[in-house]
């Protein structure tokens, strides 16, 4: 929850001394990026500002306090001060900030900046008391929006000092607007006028000049100089010396002398008191003062010129001026410091119930008081949780000492979850034994209903290290015990129970685990398990071979990132991925290489080594184009990551996919043997990654004449693929026997498990695993066409393949292009009758398309001509080759291509 005080414009400007000619200069602050007004404390910077801003439009503003040092924090009160200056336009922004679900600052300001540059004019966002900015990932971050920033946004920073902003460089390029405290300082003129509109009775010019000077026009000191000649009578001229040549540092003992001696008893102990506050209203003063109206204290306050300000118009909320309350912290500090505790404590009581347990969190570690942080955490931690406010807990929990921790066990779950969130898993397990071991020393209780929590996140545990029985195990103990309240631990323990499923090959009941987890995860908002859900159901119907239900499903995952903002979930990148490789079946592979290029995208902050899987993604579609080139390019580039880094063995298995076949195209034996004498060997073959483990290595075998063995492999792939009804599996398995059977002359055979795989393509709509396999897939299907023995459907999608193979695979008919005819003319074997009388170009596409095994109908549909055209060219072409029917031009073409060092 934002505290509302803090992002908006100070209010109440009436008595203030209008100062034109610094407003005139801010009044261009809409030609740079960069306003950026510095000067020491209290020289008038937060007026000025708020003067120029009073009737301004679009206008957002920040104001900072020590806690904002907190990314998170920074990113969500920023984007809630430019949703202010636009009237909520920045939603997605908003959502994403809200939610935490953005990769680092960075990210987040690439998506503001998109909400922002179809704003139709400027946006002005004042950032007030910067300089207590002092992590350096918000500078670097400011930094990146300041590079990156849409034209229309204009950002106005206050500061006490010159912020580590790129300053230079925007100065260099004329982009920044600087006012100093030299002009910061009050003229004489100014001074006058500040002096009529406060003092009793008017002063005279050379007084008030005077005074000016003294302090150098200091507004601070001006004001105090009010102050004190009001409360005690003395001749403001009196004060003025005595504040001449004080700045920021010595102000301390003068305002002691000056301000604080001189108020009541009860006004100085509420200022003590409340000076702990970065913002206070009338229920925090009645907590922390036992006043009844704080309301009236705080106008009162007010009233006396006592350096407090609104924050905002609604008049609940106040602050006091930096400078004073820095003054008055050090104050309490030395004066109370036995109350400070019980201070803090009250403050913490207050905040919790205005309902902000954070700033309640942020008083009660200032108490020191762990029993009351760690009743704010068990009351509000899967609040704060929920909401991602996991740097903030991870803080608070690093401040209760283990001893104290180990009693309240449910506080150890939440450090374990919070561990698990962090990505920190594979410390998880050992943590929570140790912790476990702990508890049990201490004979510390946990009923069994939190014992079924414990198991429900130490079963996320395992089934992400690969421990899919104790997965298993636990995740139904959780369930079992769980009640329907426990909503999060039952949503855990499901997806879990379904992903086991999906392991193990049961993929009926993982499909209806998982469909039960989307529907629980959506009804209690815990949407990062609902998109899992739906990313395991798609992947289950692509190995049912079931590719269009599964595209609806993803369908309905992008939908969820849609609404939900999940752009930034490195789970966004999984669902891309599947959509690419989805895609590439069908061999759709523009949208296939775009999803996968969109999938980097998503992982642009991440580690490098996450991107392998998309990146193989694009070396099979590489592949499937025939692109050799671009494929060993990408291929270069997952071997360096492998090489840097430790991967699950299914990211293995992705990308050695497209590795072996690219050594099948290029007849890498060398690199083949290499890689099946030390890659691993799966005891099982039940689910999809499995099986395609123990394909790469049928593959390899094939590529290396180990026939035998590979039957042998695939026997038992298709045994289990056909048990388990893993469809896909079986459809890309056959393919490989037919490519053993027609290696070792079995070519009825060969031609079975063909008409079999196409079948089975007829559910999964496969056409991109046919074209890989190139020129042998080309001619067996040309057979295949020319027999008139395929039903319809697959007729038409083996006229695809071949078409696709055509188009990539450099076959004859792309070879009949005039280049491949040029350098057939050229040869010195050609013969004569084809020198003299050469083809149109046109005759030669049609003589490659006969002997791609294309009916003159077919032909006539791939050129886009009638056949009665195509017949012509066909008598054309046979009388220029000399030959008399359909086989002997077929015949004429092999030799040619013989000729010329093609095998056929
Ligand atoms: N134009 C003005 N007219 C009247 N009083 C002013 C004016 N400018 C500043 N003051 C007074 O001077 C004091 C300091 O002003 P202000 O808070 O604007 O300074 P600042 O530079 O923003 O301080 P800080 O660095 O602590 O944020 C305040 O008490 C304010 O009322």
């Amino acid at each position: 929850m934002l505290i509302p005080s803090k992002l908006r414009r100070p209010a109440r400007l009436q008595n203030t001394v209008v100062r034109q000619r610094l407003l005139d200069r801010l009044s261009a602050a809409a030609n740079y990026r960069l306003a950026l007004i510095t000067s020491p404390a209290g020289y008038g910077k937060t007026t000025l500002v708020a003067q120029w801003a009073a009737a301004k439009q679009d206008l957002g503003w920040y104001s900072l306090d020590e806690s904002d040092n907190e990314p998170e924090r920074f990113a969500s009160y920023l984007i809630a001060a430019f949703q202010q200056a636009t009237g909520g336009h920045c939603q997605r922004s908003e959502a994403l900030a809200q939610k935490h679900q953005y990769a680092t600052l960075s990210t987040l300001f690439i998506q503001l900046s998109v909400d922002l540059s179809d704003w139709p004019t400027p946006v002005f966002l004042v950032i007030d008391d910067y300089h207590l900015i002092t992590n350096e990932v918000i500078h670097e971050s400011v930094r990146f929006l300041l590079r990156n920033q849409p034209d229309n946004l204009k950002l106005i920073v206050l500061s006490r000092n010159l912020p580590s902003l790129g300053i230079a460089n925007l100065r260099v390029r004329d982009q920044l607007l600087e006012i100093g405290s030299q002009q910061l300082a009050f003229t004489h003129e100014e001074a006058k006028r500040f002096f009529d509109c406060r003092l009793g009775m008017p002063i005279d010019p050379p007084d008030s000049n005077r005074l000016c000077d003294e302090v150098a026009g200091w507004a601070t000191a001006l004001q105090l100089i009010v102050l004190s000649s009001r409360q005690s009578d003395t001749p403001a001229s009196k004060t003025a010396k005595r504040l001449s040549g004080i700045n920021a540092g010595h102000l301390s003992d003068y305002l002691v002398d000056e301000v604080l001696d001189r108020v009541d008893e009860s006004t100085r102990r509420f200022l003590l008191r409340c000076s702990v506050l970065r913002s206070m209203n009338d229920v925090l003063i009645g907590h922390l003062t036992g006043e009844e109206n704080g309301q009236h204290r705080l106008e009162m306050t007010e009233h006396q010129g006592l350096f407090i300000q609104r924050m905002d118009d609604s008049g609940e909320w106040f602050c006091f001026h930096p400078l004073f309350a820095s003054f008055l912290r050090q104050r309490c500090l030395w004066e109370l410091a036995a109350e400070l505790p019980a201070i803090h404590r009250s403050a913490a009581e207050g905040w919790l119930t205005l309902g902000y347990p954070a700033e309640a969190i942020h008083h009660a570690m200032s108490a020191g008081d762990r029993e009351m942080m760690c009743r704010i955490l068990l009351d509000n931690g899967w609040r704060l949780f929920n909401r991602g406010e996991l740097a903030l807990l991870d803080r608070c929990l690093k401040h209760v000492p283990y001893d104290d921790l180990i009693t309240l066990p449910r506080l150890v779950l939440l450090k374990g979850w919070l561990a698990q969130s962090q990505h920190r898993c594979g410390e998880v397990a050992d943590m929570l034994a140790h912790d476990k071991a702990q508890m049990e020393a201490r004979d510390v209780e946990i009923s069994p209903m939190l014992q079924a929590e414990f198991n429900a996140l130490l079963a996320q545990v395992a089934i992400n290290t690969g421990q899919t029985d104790q997965a298993e195990f636990l995740a139904a103990e959780a369930l079992r015990h769980l009640p329907m309240s426990s909503f999060y631990g039952r949503i855990v323990a499901m997806s879990v129970t379904g992903e086991v499923a999906h392991c193990k090959g049961r993929l009926t009941h993982a499909l209806t685990m998982m469909q039960q987890t989307d529907r629980m995860a959506r009804q209690h908002e815990v949407y990062h398990y609902a998109l899992w859900a739906l990313l395991q159901q798609s992947e289950i119907l692509i190995a049912q071979g079931y590719l269009q239900a599964a595209y609806d499903i993803q369908e309905k995952a992008f939908a969820l990132v849609r609404e939900q903002h999940l752009e930034q979930l490195p789970m966004h990148e999984f669902l891309l991925r599947l959509r690419a490789q989805l895609l590439w079946s069908w061999a759709r592979l523009e949208d296939a290489e775009q999803a996968a290029k969109a999938g980097l995208n998503v992982l642009a902050s991440a580690q490098p080594q996450q991107q392998l899987q998309c990146l193989a993604m694009l070396a099979k579609c590489a592949l499937a184009r025939g692109d050799i080139d671009d494929a060993r390019r990408l291929l270069h580039r997952c071997d360096n990551l492998i090489n840097s880094g430790q991967y699950h063995s299914d990211w293995i298995t992705n990308a050695d996919k497209p590795r072996v076949i690219y050594w099948q195209l290029t007849g890498d034996t060398v690199a083949a043997a290499n890689w099946l004498n030390q890659t691993v060997k799966p005891d099982c073959v039940d689910n999809h990654f499995l099986q395609g483990q123990w394909r790469n290595i049928a593959r390899a075998q094939i590529l290396l004449g180990q026939f035998d063995e590979a039957e042998v492999v695939l026997d038992e792939l298709n045994d289990n693929a056909r048990a388990l009804q893993l469809v896909s599996d079986l459809n890309r398995n056959l393919l490989l026997n037919n490519l053993i059977y027609w290696h070792t002359g079995r070519k009825s055979e060969a031609q079975s498990v063909l008409i079999e795989a196409l079948t089975l393509a007829n559910r999964t709509g496969f056409i991109s695993h046919f074209v890989i396999e190139g020129e042998t897939m080309a001619v067996q299907l040309r057979q295949l066409l020319q027999l008139g023995i395929l039903p319809e459907l697959e007729q038409q999608r083996t006229q695809r393949i071949l078409r696709d193979i055509n188009a990539h695979h450099r076959h004859k008919f792309a070879h009949f292009d005039e280049e491949f005819v040029h350098q057939l003319l050229q040869h010195p074997q050609v013969p004569e009758l084809i020198r003299i009388s050469p083809l149109t170009q046109r005759e030669w596409q049609v003589l490659g398309l006969i002997y791609s095994g294309y009916s003159n109908n077919q032909i006539a549909g791939e050129l886009d001509v009638a056949s009665t055209t195509i017949k012509t060219h066909i008598r054309n072409l046979y009388q220029k080759l000399g030959v008399g029917e359909r086989q002997e031009a077929v015949s004429q073409v092999k030799r040619m291509l013989t000729m010329i060092g093609y095998q056929v």
